[in-house]
């Protein structure tokens, strides 16, 4: 299995991966054009943030199962693209967090004593002491926008500047945010109005980008200093250059810019009060080692399927690997397929209602199991759980859940539910054992049989004669039945029987057995 690599990583990465037995190429500075034509010998695509991994190049990327992140940000990904086509996407955060955080505080360091400007100054001849005057952290407020992993880093080594810190993030208790030493305010408004330098350490998506904007830099306290170690675009770069030529804004520290590498003459990173560094909040050694050994390790344990850690748009597919669940993901998958060649119609929405406290608990997993079952067959694109539930939502395919108490005798059970425009079927299943999966019941019909081989499945009078008919069509084309399941509602009333058989079923075999008088809605079921 091959793996490509298109952005400079330490050597540690590529170790590992070959060492498990993966063929690596690496190919920093490789363009788009040329990761289009090559991309699909590739089962998996490791990146920085220099490669832009967009929805053309994920479109031709046909083997491709996992584009890892060797860092935080993925918004170089075109994340709902992979999701669409069943690719895992996923990242190593928690790698690089030290670095940034120690890289803002460089930052808020150097933008309030004016380091860079004073250390330039002074190479090229001069000795102005008045000219860099400062400012003190001590007793300041510092603003975090964003309280995850860096944003909390930058919070402990601000208070032990003796920083004031307060902190917004909509997900964050207040709570948590005083371990941190963070005082939580519920609107950013008080973000603006109370603070002396803001950091933004949010990741960039449609909510953050341009978050900052003039409005907001007008609520600001006039004199306040501006960091973005997070990513370029969640600050308005040019509200931001007009706020410090009005002199509203004293200073900006800028790790990251909404075009990288920005243009050669971008004014703002022009400006005498703005201070800039090119994307190097995780440029250290240690990250970098960090970041590439866990990436290596991450994309060995998925390919080897021994754990899925660090996906950002699969995070259900850790419960595929755990060895309990797995029968009951077979079973849900044998479920969709066996309803998928079973139903008449066009289908209009899938319930899939779970008994037992450990089937409840892993309903989304087994959802995209039944989905994965089901759409596989009716469909011509691959679909996997990572793409089945954005398919089914597509299509227009309503699906819902529900728990239920109705057992029967079982411990668990999973029962779907399959509307279509002409019926409504439902087939429970369980799994005896370790291991051991059946369909325990189609409709109102009880019966057991193993969702494998080749079967055929039909509704039938009960009536004296019947299988006989059907074992002996089978018997003159040398087809061997391996078993057996009957059920019915009563003596002479309507029955449901699956046989399964050792040999394809012939058209004319299918045909023959259609045409016994009693005997109708012939399938022949693979699973
Ligand atoms: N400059 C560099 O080299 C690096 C930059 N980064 C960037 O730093 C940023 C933060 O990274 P982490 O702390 O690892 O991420 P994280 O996911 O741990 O934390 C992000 C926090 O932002 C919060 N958040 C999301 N939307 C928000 C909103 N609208 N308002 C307020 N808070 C919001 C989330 O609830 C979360 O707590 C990301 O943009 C990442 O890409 C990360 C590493 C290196
Ligand atoms: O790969 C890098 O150096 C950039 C790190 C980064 O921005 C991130 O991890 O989000």
């Amino acid at each position: 299995m091959k793996i490509l690599i298109t952005d400079p990583i330490e050597e540690s990465c590529v170790n590992i991966l070959k060492s498990e037995g993966f063929t690596v190429d690496l190919k920093p500075g490789i363009t788009k054009d040329e990761i289009k034509r090559i991309i699909n010998d590739y089962v998996a695509l490791i990146v920085r943030s220099g490669t832009r991994v967009t929805a053309d190049i994920i479109n031709e990327a046909k083997n491709l199962k996992i584009i890892g992140r060797a860092g935080a940000g993925v918004d170089n990904i075109d994340v709902d693209a992979a999701t669409r086509r069943g690719i895992i996407v996923m990242n190593t955060p928690g790698g690089n967090t030290i670095s940034t955080a120690e890289h803002t505080m460089s930052l808020i360091l150097a933008l309030a004593r004016n380091i860079p400007q004073a250390c330039e100054d002074l190479k090229s001849g001069n000795w102005n002491r008045k000219k860099f005057i400062g400012v003190e952290l001590y007793g300041k407020t510092i603003g975090i926008i964003g309280l995850g992993r860096i944003g909390r880093e930058v919070a402990i080594r601000c208070k032990a500047f003796g920083m004031n810190v307060i902190g917004y993030d909509p997900v964050v208790s207040s709570e948590v945010a005083r371990k941190f030493g963070v005082e939580l305010v519920a609107e950013l408004d008080e973000i603006y109005r109370r603070s002396d330098f803001i950091t933004v350490h949010v990741p960039l998506n449609e909510e953050t980008r341009g978050m900052i904007g003039k409005n907001e830099l007008l609520k600001c306290k006039r004199g306040v200093r501006i960091i973005n170690c997070a990513r370029g675009g969640i600050i308005d770069e040019m509200a931001l250059l007009e706020a410090i030529e009005s002199g509203h804004v004293a200073g900006a520290a800028l790790d990251v810019f909404s075009e990288e590498p920005p243009p050669k003459d971008h004014p703002l990173i022009k400006h005498p009060k703005v201070i800039v560094t090119p994307h190097l909040g995780a440029a250290t050694e240690e990250a970098q080692e960090k970041v590439a050994v866990q990436i290596a390790q991450q994309i060995v344990d998925a390919l080897k399927e021994r754990a899925i850690v660090g996906a950002v748009n699969a995070e259900i597919l850790q419960l595929a690997m755990n060895e309990v669940i797995k029968p009951y993901l077979l079973l849900a998958e044998k479920i969709g397929l066996f309803q998928a060649q079973i139903l008449k119609g066009k289908v209009k929405s899938v319930t899939g209602i779970f008994v037992g406290e450990m089937l409840k608990n892993s309903s989304q997993i087994l959802i995209s199991a039944f989905l994965k079952g089901m759409l596989n067959y009716l469909m011509s694109e691959p679909v996997n759980y990572i793409n089945a539930p954005v398919i089914a939502r597509e299509i227009g395919l309503s699906v819902s859940e529900k728990v239920s108490d109705d057992s029967g005798n079982y411990t668990h059970l999973l029962r779907f539910e399959v509307k279509t425009d002409k019926e409504t079927k439902t087939v429970s299943g369980t799994v005896f054992g370790n291991n051991d999966i059946r369909i325990v019941g189609v409709d109102e019909f009880h019966f057991e049989f193993k969702p494998e081989g080749i079967l055929i499945v039909y509704s039938n009078i009960d009536k004296p004669g019947m299988l006989a008919s059907v074992s002996s069509i089978l018997a003159r084309s040398e087809i061997n039945i391996a078993g057996l399941s009957l059920g019915r509602y009563g003596v002479g009333q309507k029955a449901l029987t699956v046989m399964s058989v050792d040999n394809e079923i012939p058209q004319n075999v299918l045909r023959e057995i259609s045409s016994i008088d009693g005997i109708f809605d012939v399938k022949i079921v693979k699973l």
